[in-house]
This record gives structure tokens, C-alpha cells and sequence, in this order.
């Protein structure tokens, strides 16, 4: 196999988003084929794959995840390696994570381990969602292929190469995609009076959600609304007629989602009254928030800090969201931050992590699953 960095900018090159992730599954394929087989099971699922290594005297199976889409992103690192698809990057890490698993693959392909381990490639973690759907999927027709644990990891940019952190309990956020369409009457931009201007109520609108935040949500509770993305009209000199919202819920709890909801449904209510127009609501997909296992957080946290040369942080909760929650709430396990050492944050044009993650992860993967 060739290097890890070979492997991460190979995989940089080429992403996909969710579920259209064919040539990213073609080498992952590839590179699996080029293994020693002997361990080895490969499974596709959708545009993923699942590869089960069978240990030497299992007694059970260790299951690690890695999610493999890309964003909507257009890529600003100006690395030679840059994205060759214009409007994708791996702008959330997701070319380390899939480098990771396949370090990981074969290390146990060339040195089988004791316990069954099972490495996921899962599609669609930045959206629509690929955890929930093969996890059902597991469950109705491969239930062989279910771990009794599973763990995975996340890229974190301000965090130095070596740092594993985590928690018990909850990790990232429960989260919802939020779309609004604003219809009114479009015109001439000389006669407002008559047409309904949906940028006005759109820019109105957007105001107002940020007040579900500041005067809805108990204090000392969190919630976010970002509504990252904002379109109405067509030029520059007519009233818009349409105008659509697009964004993100983030809570702490399911009870705060439905909290969040309700107001934002009462204040696209008052939308529609005031500015005479229709409002529609549509919350695309929702993931369950990411609970680490008690006991798992914390074997992984004890393992992390008698690893050498390790950073083990007891980190608090983020308002992140991660579909691997689906798999949490069912199956025992844990995820962490692992540090990435990079200036800009996820999600953005910018976002370069330090390649040493990837030699470090792998090692210390290998060892603590060697080590449960
Ligand atoms: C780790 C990470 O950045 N995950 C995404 C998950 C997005 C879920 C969904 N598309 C949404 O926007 O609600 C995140 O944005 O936190």
C-alpha cells in the first residue's frame, strides 16, 4: 500500500458528496484488493464498504467507523494536491478518516487480531445521512456484521497532532437541517406596494429565529440557528418573489429540539402574516446527538494517557453533529477529537491538517483496539 500521505492526497483529490461517493469506494476498493486476503471480508453497502478482519480467538467484535463524503466546498488551500472536483472539498477531514481505516485495515490484515474487528466506510455523514440507513441495514439483512463496540474519530483543527480527546455522555450536539421557502408577489423594483418582497421578509426572518436563541432557550441550556445559506430574487432591479433559507439546528437535547421547532414554526407564522406571504417548512435530516458509553469513554481516555507521546483531553460537549450517534444510541462505543493542528476550522476552504494525525491515529487506534 502506498503511504499514508500518498493516500490522503489521493483521497483529497476526489471527494464526493453523500451517497454519490463512487470513486472514492472504487479505491478504497483498490486498496483493500492489494492486502493480504486472508482475514479479510469485504462487503459493499450503497457507495460504502464494509471490511471485517476475523481474529485469531474472538471473543467479540470491535467495530471502527469512518465516514467518506465530501462538502459543497470550493477548495482555498492552493495545495498541488487540492481537490480535482471543482465543487467538493474534504473540507470536514473525512480523506484522514478514511486513511486512518485503511491504515488500520491493514495492520490487521498483514497482523490478524485477537477479537473480530470491523472497519465501516460510511457515506453521507455531512448529508443526508448514511449511519442511520446502514445501520438499519446491519440489522435486517447482515447481522453478522454488527459490532458488540464500535468507535470512531473526528479531525479537530485546534487541537495539536498526539491530543485524544473525548468524553462520557454526551459528545456533539442532536441536530436538524432547517429549510425555509418564502413565497410573495414579485414586481417591479419602482412599485413596491404592490408585490410582497420576499427579501425583506426573508432578511426580517432570519432575524427573528436568532431570537429563539436569545429569548426561547433557557440560558443555561444551548441551542445554535445558522442559517449558512440565504437566496431571493432573480436581478437586480425586480421585487423578489421567492427567497429560501437554509440551515442548521443544534441542541443539547431532543426535548430542546422540539422546543426550537415549535418557535420556529410560530415565528414563520408571524412572517407569513405580517408580510402577506406563504412559508414553507421542511427540517431535511436529523441526527441523534453523539453519547459516548460511560465505560468506553473512559477505557479510551485511560488507554490515551498511558500512550506515549499522547495528549489526553477531558474535552466538553460540542454543538458539532455526527450521524454516528445513530450507531451510539444502540451500540456500545465512543468517539473522539483527534488533534489536527491547523489554523482554519472545519468547514472551511482553508482547512489543511497537519499529516502527522494520520501515522499517530493509526498507531494508536491499532493499539488501543489490540488492547480491549
Ligand atoms: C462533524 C460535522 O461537521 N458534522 C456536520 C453534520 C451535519 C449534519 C447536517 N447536515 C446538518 O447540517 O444539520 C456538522 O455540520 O456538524
Amino acid at each position: 500500500m502506498d503511504s499514508l500521505i500518498q493516500i490522503r492526497r489521493d483521497l483529497h483529490q476526489i471527494p464526493e458528496l453523500g451517497f454519490q461517493e463512487f470513486k472514492t469506494q472504487k479505491y478504497l476498493l483498490d486498496k483493500i484488493a492489494k492486502l493480504p486476503q486472508q482475514f479479510l471480508e469485504v462487503t459493499t453497502w450503497e457507495t460504502g464498504v464494509v471490511v471485517k478482519i476475523s481474529g485469531s480467538s474472538p471473543e467479540k467484535t470491535i467495530g471502527w467507523r469512518a465516514d467518506i463524503d465530501g462538502l459543497p466546498i470550493i477548495e482555498e488551500t492552493g495545495l498541488p494536491f487540492a481537490s480535482t472536483h471543482e465543487d467538493n472539498m474534504h473540507a470536514c477531514g473525512h480523506d484522514c478518516h478514511m486513511t486512518i481505516a485503511l491504515g488500520l485495515v491493514k495492520a490487521f490484515a498483514e497482523n490478524q487480531p485477537k477479537h473480530n474487528v470491523i472497519v465501516y466506510f460510511q457515506p453521507a455523514e455531512e448529508g443526508p445521512g448514511g449511519a442511520e440507513p446502514m445501520l438499519n441495514w446491519l440489522k435486517q439483512e447482515r447481522p453478522d456484521l454488527l459490532p458488540d463496540e464500535i468507535y470512531a474519530l473526528h479531525i479537530a483543527p485546534e487541537y495539536p497532532v498526539g491530543t485524544v480527546a473525548t468524553r462520557a455522555g454526551l459528545l456533539f450536539a442532536n441536530t436538524s437541517e432547517l429549510f425555509i421557502d418564502l413565497k410573495g408577489l414579485g414586481g417591479h423594483a419602482a412599485y413596491p406596494h404592490k408585490t410582497r418582497d420576499m427579501t425583506v421578509a426573508a432578511a426580517n426572518l432570519v432575524l427573528q429565529l436568532q431570537t429563539i436563541i436569545s429569548r426561547n432557550v433557557n440560558p443555561l441550556d444551548s441551542a445554535v440557528i445558522t442559517i449558512g445559506k440565504l437566496t431571493s430574487g432573480t436581478v437586480q432591479n425586480i421585487i423578489a418573489e421567492n427567497a429560501r433559507l437554509e440551515g442548521t439546528i443544534r441542541t443539547l437535547s431532543a426535548d430542546a429540539m422540539n422546543e426550537v421547532k415549535r418557535r420556529i414554526e410560530a415565528v414563520c407564522a408571524g412572517i407569513e402574516a405580517s408580510f402577506e406571504c406563504s412559508i414553507d417548512i421542511d427540517y431535511g435530516a436529523m441526527y441523534y446527538e453523539v453519547n459516548n458509553t460511560e465505560t468506553c469513554a473512559n477505557n479510551l481516555l485511560s488507554f490515551a494517557k498511558s500512550f506515549e507521546g499522547c495528549n489526553a483531553v477531558e474535552c466538553p460537549p460540542a454543538m458539532t453533529g455526527e450521524d454516528f450517534g445513530y450507531f451510539l444510541k444502540e451500540i456500545p462505543g465512543a468517539l473522539f477529537w483527534a488533534g489536527a493542528n491547523c489554523d482554519h476550522g472545519l468547514h472551511h476552504a482553508k482547512l489543511s491538517p497537519d499529516e502527522n494525525l494520520l501515522a499517530f491515529n493509526v498507531d494508536f487506534v491499532e493499539q488501543f483496539i489490540r488492547n480491549i
